[in-house]
């Protein structure tokens, strides 16, 4: 078993979607990145990469790359999914915490854990994320930026012998 811990923040602007988790969420701005600053699978890819020892986001998709200019952040999970598999592991759980003042993600945290799952080929039970505020506090609380936190747990892939 291998554990991973990843750690992302974006800018929250105007005139920009915001998309966590792979959803788009209404709101009055979103993230500001070179991808679509998707910042929660940003750190759960962190944590893949962590576990893996493959070093982190900014070494396999260099944000000096246009290739990468608007990219999808889940497109871009499903290339680390890729090295999972390449490297012999399964996911074994992974937990999450975005940290955001606004808007309430409550209600879209089940269709972030159905789209991770999917795209990491792994149970829904496998994925939990949660939310939380900073009361105000710093500059989550002032809504200039949203962070989030991942930990990952790979195990090695079961190969039957019979
Ligand atoms: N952006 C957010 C932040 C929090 N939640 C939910 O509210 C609960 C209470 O948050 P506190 O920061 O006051 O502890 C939290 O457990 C989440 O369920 C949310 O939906 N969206
Ligand atoms: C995802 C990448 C690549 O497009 O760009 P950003 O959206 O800027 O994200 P960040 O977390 O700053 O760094 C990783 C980058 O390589």
């Amino acid at each position: 078993m291998r554990v991973g811990f990843g750690y992302d923040v974006h800018q929250l602007v105007e005139d920009r979607k915001l998309i966590i988790g792979g959803i788009e969420i209404p709101f009055e701005k979103g993230l500001l990145g070179h991808s679509d600053a998707d910042v929660l699978i940003h750190a759960i890819m962190d944590s893949i990469l962590g576990a893996l020892a493959l070093g982190d986001i900014g070494k396999h998709f260099p944000d000096t790359d246009m290739k990468y200019k608007d990219i999808s952040s889940i497109y871009l999970l499903s290339q680390v999914f890729k090295l999972i598999n390449e490297e012999g592991y399964d996911i074994g759980n992974i937990d999450a915490t975005i940290v955001a003042q606004r808007p309430k993600l409550a209600p879209y945290i089940e269709d972030m854990r159905a789209r991770i799952a999917d795209t990491l080929h792994t149970p829904i039970d496998n994925i939990n994320i949660k939310a939380t505020t900073t009361e105000w506090l710093g500059f989550v609380g002032r809504e200039e930026g949203i962070s989030s936190y991942s930990v990952c747990l790979l195990q090695k892939k079961i190969i039957d012998m019979r």
